[in-house]
């Protein structure tokens, strides 16, 4: 049967933008329907607008840590609407850039969401498509328990358009969303409340991270509320739906805020998708279940990134459909590796990691051991700054390979690819030590482990 096209993506976020293009220049006839802005959630409202914000947001704390290098800081300002409307400038030139980019590659843009029809037919504000193949990469939306009052919260869609920053904040969640804006509100000089429901923030990440890195956020500003959860949330005033609102914890106490974050985890984007049309199958949350070749239960269709509820990271989405295009074109089996990907929390400070935890590495019945420092970094030495930054790399003891690097602390995001490298081509300890250090770094640290850092472990 001769179908329109060779492939239909559906969703031109970081996935479905790298696989219609790819596929595009090898001969493939392709068209991308996008419901929304070209880019998807990554520049939109996901790490490009928030990294800036965060830029924004370090200069809270850098006026303040100038003026033990000399610098007076006479009263400066910070206006909101100038950053949030020249973030929005940006990331609309991106959005162009990456429409040229998709239309010099050959690749038909279709405006609009597309839903399921079969196996083999998509349909798209009433039109329909057939394409032999059709990728699914719609990603993510983020996830709100519904309970009373949830109505008056905002998810971090809303964070990138608000008309105006509070006095006051609360953030409620413990993973990479809810830290990344409690630092960034509370670097624009929003008084940020943190509260989280469990024992400690960054479920999955190194015990020792989380509880350094929480640390470091309360010594930033952040009244961060651990074992806090919501019972229900009012308006302080029932006819002003954008005041004050008043949110009861479950503790019993009351309190009021100007804005509440949800930041309470994303779920696959599936709802409009009537994949049943198709016989595609999902589990958990609604993710569309792949095998290996990121294959659905229907032969033609396929599906990566946010959606397939993996690990919910842009490098990873594009790696995904590198990978199937490999499967694609030149028949390479995927062999995905899901372990050893680098990431970074954009909090303040950030943190880096890569590989094992301490934890994992127990779990996996590893013999290992554990380098350990923190320290004060060379610039708080004259800023008056408090911070201290950590820093610690696990070692296999069978085949002394690093199986794990972590840091909390300045440029942690940027030190932490490298060692991803080293890390993925198999370094070992003695690699590590081989290596000159750059100096005066932090990074330094990686390449100095001696036995003093030995970590005494339980
Ligand atoms: C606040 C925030 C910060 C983040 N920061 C980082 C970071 O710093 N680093 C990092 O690596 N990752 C970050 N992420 C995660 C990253 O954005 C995602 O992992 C990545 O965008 C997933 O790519 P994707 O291709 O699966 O989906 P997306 O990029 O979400 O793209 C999906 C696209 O599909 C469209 N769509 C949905 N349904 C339909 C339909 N039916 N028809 C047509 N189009 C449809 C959507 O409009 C969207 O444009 C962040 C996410 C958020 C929310
Ligand atoms: N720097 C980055 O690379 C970056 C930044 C932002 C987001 N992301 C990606 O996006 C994903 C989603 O981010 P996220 O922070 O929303 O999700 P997350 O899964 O990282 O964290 C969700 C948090 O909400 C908590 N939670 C869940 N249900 C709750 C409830 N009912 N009440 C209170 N708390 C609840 C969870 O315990 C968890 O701490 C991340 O996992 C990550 O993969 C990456």
């Amino acid at each position: 049967m001769a179908y329109q096209y060779d492939l239909f993506v559906i969703g031109a976020g970081s996935g479905g933008v790298r696989a219609s293009r790819v596929a595009a220049s090898k001969g493939y006839k392709v068209a991308v329907a996008e419901g929304s802005a070209l880019g998807g959630t990554c520049v939109n409202i996901g790490c490009v607008p928030k990294k800036l914000f965060v830029y924004a947001s370090e200069y809270g704390h850098g006026f303040d840590e100038a003026a033990g290098f000399g610098w007076s800081n006479k009263g400066a300002e910070f206006n909101w609407s100038v950053l949030r409307d020249n973030k929005t400038k940006e990331i609309e030139r991106l959005n162009g850039i990456y429409g040229n980019m998709l239309g010099n590659a050959g690749v038909e843009v279709i405006s609009g969401f597309a839903s399921f029809v079969d196996a083999h037919t998509v349909s798209v504000d009433g039109k329909t498509y057939t394409a032999e193949r059709i990728l699914i990469a719609v990603g993510a939306k983020p996830f709100i328990p519904q309970f009373d009052g949830s109505e008056f919260v905002v998810s971090s869609n809303e964070m990138f358009y608000l008309d105006a920053l509070p006095k006051k904040a609360l953030v409620v969640g413990g993973g990479y969303i809810a830290v990344e804006f409690a630092g960034i509100l509370n670097g624009l000089g929003v008084e940020t409340t943190l509260a989280y429901r469990g024992d400690q923030l960054l479920r999955g990440f190194d015990q020792d991270v989380r509880d350094f890195a929480s640390e470091e956020y309360r010594k930033s500003g952040i009244d961060l509320r651990l074992n806090t959860d919501v019972a229900r949330i009012e308006l302080a005033d029932a006819n002003d739906q954008n005041g004050a609102r008043i949110v009861h914890f479950k503790d019993g106490h009351s309190e009021e805020f100007g804005l509440i974050l949800y930041a309470t985890g994303r779920v696959p984007n599936v709802d409009a998708l009537a994949l049943e049309n198709a016989g595609i199958e999902t589990g958990k949350n609604g993710a569309v279940k792949v095998d290996n070749n990121f294959t659905t239960t229907a032969g033609s269709v396929f599906a990566l990134g946010d959606v397939t509820d993996k690990i919910q990271l842009t490098p990873v989405a594009i790696k995904e459909a590198m990978a199937l295009i490999d499967y694609w074109f030149d028949g390479k089996e995927v062999d995905f590796d899901y372990d050893n990907i680098p990431t970074a929390v954009f909090s303040q400070p950030a943190i880096g990691t890569v590989g094992l935890s301490e934890q994992e590495a127990e779990s996996r019945g590893l013999d290992f051991r554990v380098y350990q420092t923190d320290f004060r970094a060379m610039k708080h030495t004259l800023s008056g700054g408090t911070a201290r930054s950590l820093m610690k790399l696990l070692v296999n003891n069978a085949d002394e390979k690093v199986i794990g690097a972590h840091m909390v602390g300045d440029y942690s995001g940027e030190i932490i690819q490298g060692l991803g490298i080293a890390i993925k081509a198999g370094a070992t300890k003695a690699d590590f030590d081989a290596t000159v250090g750059v100096h005066p770094t932090s990074a330094e640290e990686f390449v100095t482990f001696s036995a003093n850092a030995l970590k005494e472990r339980k």
